[in-house]
């Protein structure tokens, strides 16, 4: 499997969306309950017609649409409305409640949802920065039109817009914190899973991937098979040649593992050394000895001068490989040692070639 593109979880993001959303639809009821409590008699019934059939039901049809297969895509734009639906509302609240009753209708709701809708359901900093453009505007539009706040409105419209302005500043800085955040975590998983020289996993991605696979093979009852191979008189070639041209075949050998096994289930990693690993899914003994053919074909064409006293005139790997009819019945360990021995038999026959045993038919075939 080669490099897994960063999963997720949007189902868990959408579930805690509903509950903030819920949250939201709440608290304009607690608002409700708080608010008939201090306001006059003769208010209440626009006030309830503005809670509770404007601003609930944005809410709830939020919510609704939360459930839309295409809410995902939307959902900022959805958010954003939101923000601006419930501050005009309550923009509204303000005028009529002063311009029809003389009454002061309190402005931190304004903040308050700007805040709720920002935080609680991320709207990102430059849909936050448009929505609160907007609900400034209206505000100050508001404060010529119904100043309610008497000689406070100078002081009350400053405090709308710097708390908008900051709680926009600071949704900014938390989503550059979040994409340094991803960006870095990113590099970790890369850095934490291959290895530097070769860039194939590595031992630990390897044996992980390769488990998962093997799970998979079990579940689907599909074939699996496990490739090792091992560079030839490599302390050699190393001692002859220097330990950067034995770096250099070795991101060869990367290469040529690479080429040969292209799917994009095939797990291709660097075991250990000049040890490598290949664990493949769905492929029959046949399949895989022509792969093997197909790698040392590969290295016999790069034609690379090995050191004097190896066993062969140009570098080559020595290849042991074991095929899982049924994963069921074995372990992924077992498989990595059949196929070690099998590399081991390879080596001791004249190295440069490969072993291959398909452990349930106990048939084994040299090469
Ligand atoms: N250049 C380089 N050499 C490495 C690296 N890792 C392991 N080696 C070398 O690989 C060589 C392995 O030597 P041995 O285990 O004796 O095996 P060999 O010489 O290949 O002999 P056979 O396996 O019998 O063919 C050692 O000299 C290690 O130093 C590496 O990352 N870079």
């Amino acid at each position: 499997m080669r490099d897994k593109p960063y999963v997720g979880t949007p189902k868990r993001e959408l579930t805690r969306l509903r509950y903030a959303l819920l949250i939201g639809a709440a608290l304009v009821c607690l608002f409700v309950w708080a608010d008939l409590i201090l306001l006059p008699h003769q208010m209440h019934s626009f006030y309830l017609v503005n809670r509770l059939l404007v601003q609930l039901p944005v809410v709830l049809v939020t919510l609704l649409l939360s459930f839309h297969p295409r809410f995902h895509a939307f959902k900022h734009w959805i958010f954003t409305a939101l923000l601006i639906a419930l501050t005009y509302s309550n923009y509204w609240l303000i005028h009529t409640s002063w311009s029809m009753h003389g009454y002061s209708f309190p402005y931190e709701g304004t903040i308050l949802y700007a805040f709720y809708c920002i935080f609680a359901l991320g709207i990102p900093y430059r849909y936050a920065l448009v929505a609160a453009l907007i609900n400034m505007v209206g505000f100050l539009a508001l404060m010529v039109f119904a100043p309610a706040y008497g000689d406070r409105v100078l002081i009350s419209a400053a405090f709308v817009v710097g708390s908008l302005f900051i709680g926009v500043y600071a949704k900014y800085r938390l989503d550059s914190m979040m994409h340094l955040l991803r960006e870095v975590n990113a590099k970790l998983i890369v850095l934490s899973s291959r290895d530097e020289l070769t860039g194939l996993l590595n031992r630990r991605a390897l044996m992980e991937e390769s488990e998962q696979l093997m799970s998979l093979c079990q579940r689907e009852k599909l074939k699996i098979a496990v490739l090792m191979a091992d560079m030839d008189d490599f302390k050699k070639y190393n001692d002859e040649f220097g330990h950067q041209e034995g770096d250099n075949a070795l991101t060869l050998q990367a290469t040529i593992l690479n080429d040969v096994f292209q799917r994009k289930t095939d797990i291709v990693g660097r075991y250990g050394g000049e040890e490598f690993m290949v664990v493949v899914s769905g492929l029959s003994e046949k399949e895989m000895a022509a792969r093997c053919d197909d790698l040392l074909a590969i290295w016999k064409s790069k034609n690379l001068t090995h050191a004097k006293g190896a066993s062969s005139s140009y570098v080559q790997c020595s290849i042991g490989v074991t095929v899982c009819d049924s994963a069921n019945d074995h372990t992924l360990s077992e498989l990595i040692k059949y196929a070690d021995e099998n590399l081991y038999h390879a080596k001791d026959a004249g190295k440069g070639q490969y072993v291959i045993s398909c452990i349930n038919s106990d048939k084994m075939q040299e090469n």
